[in-house]
């Protein structure tokens, strides 16, 4: 049994390299999370292209050999965030782009060993119809679906805050898409202050919806920095997931209060490297 450190659980961390060590380049980051004692990290998607030159990527593969930590998530390319896009899945007329995306970021996952892709669901569109984007939906995610089956990876999906046209809000709007596609290995990313921000009853995420969950992520709510900065009993919640047969990572996903390294105080430096 490893050290647990005075934690409820014994669910490994793995470190979200897209909201932690923003303060640094993206090519030193997967370097200053192994220093932070993590072996295990995952990126949103790390280029601005939904296909990206091969310079780019080799980079980006050399900085994570270079620090000698796994990749085990990687978003798919989810449009322009900073602008407000929200993902692709749903999105008419690009189609195309989506699955260039996916196609480029299954390549990178086979080369990198990652087996886990977030597929942002993607904002509803002014004048598109509604039921139209979430019919495109379950066509991209059956293809996504495939792609990822390929190398033997899974898909997963997420309620999202703070974006009012993301139209996935609970872990119950997540699994209605999901029991309509109907595919063994897309399922629920459960992000606690997403999820907590919304409104949705964590106490039935974390204990019934256990086997439907792909990923967990962790930030405190409100406010979306490290535990400890707010009221989210994400410690319990962890406990209730693990007892409740939960038994993969969970993604450290919170914009630091303070510098990095600081903010990962919280978390014992023995229980970072478990993944
Ligand atoms: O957009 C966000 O807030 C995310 O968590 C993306 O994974």
């Amino acid at each position: 049994m490893a050290d647990l450190a005075g934690s409820r659980h014994a669910l490994p961390y793995v470190l979200n390299l897209s909201l932690v060590f923003t303060e640094l380049p993206l090519l030193d980051r997967a370097e200053a999370a192994r220093a932070a004692g993590f072996t295990a990290v995952e990126y949103w998607w790390p280029f601005e292209a939904p296909v990206p030159d091969d310079a780019e990527v080799d980079a980006f593969v050399a900085s994570v050999e270079r620090a000698g930590v796994a990749v085990t998530g990687l978003n798919f390319f989810p449009g322009d965030m900073a602008g407000g896009d929200r993902g692709l899945v749903t999105w008419p007329g690009r189609e195309d782009e989506f699955a260039r995306g996916i196609a480029s970021a299954i390549d990178l996952g086979e080369r990198l060993g990652c087996r886990r892709f977030n597929a942002l669901y993607g904002n509803r569109i002014d004048g598109a119809d509604p039921a139209g984007q979430d019919k495109l939906g379950l066509s991209n995610l059956a293809l996504a679906s495939d792609a990822a089956a390929r190398i033997g990876a899974e898909i997963v999906l997420e309620p999202l805050s703070g974006a009012e046209k993301y139209p996935l809000k609970t872990a119950d709007d997540v699994l209605k898409v999901l029991d309509e596609l109907g595919r063994d290995n897309v399922k629920l990313l459960a992000d606690l202050y997403h999820l907590a921000v919304n409104g949705d009853d964590l106490d039935t995420v974390t204990t019934v919806h256990t086997g439907r969950i792909g990923h967990v992520q962790i930030a405190d709510a409100p406010g979306r920095h490290q535990p400890g900065t707010g009221t989210l009993d994400i410690e319990g919640y962890l406990e209730k997931l693990q007892t409740a047969g939960y038994r993969g990572q969970v993604g450290v996903e919170y914009k630091p209060d303070g510098p990095s390294a600081e903010s990962l105080s919280w978390l014992p430096f023995e229980r970072r490297g478990l993944a």
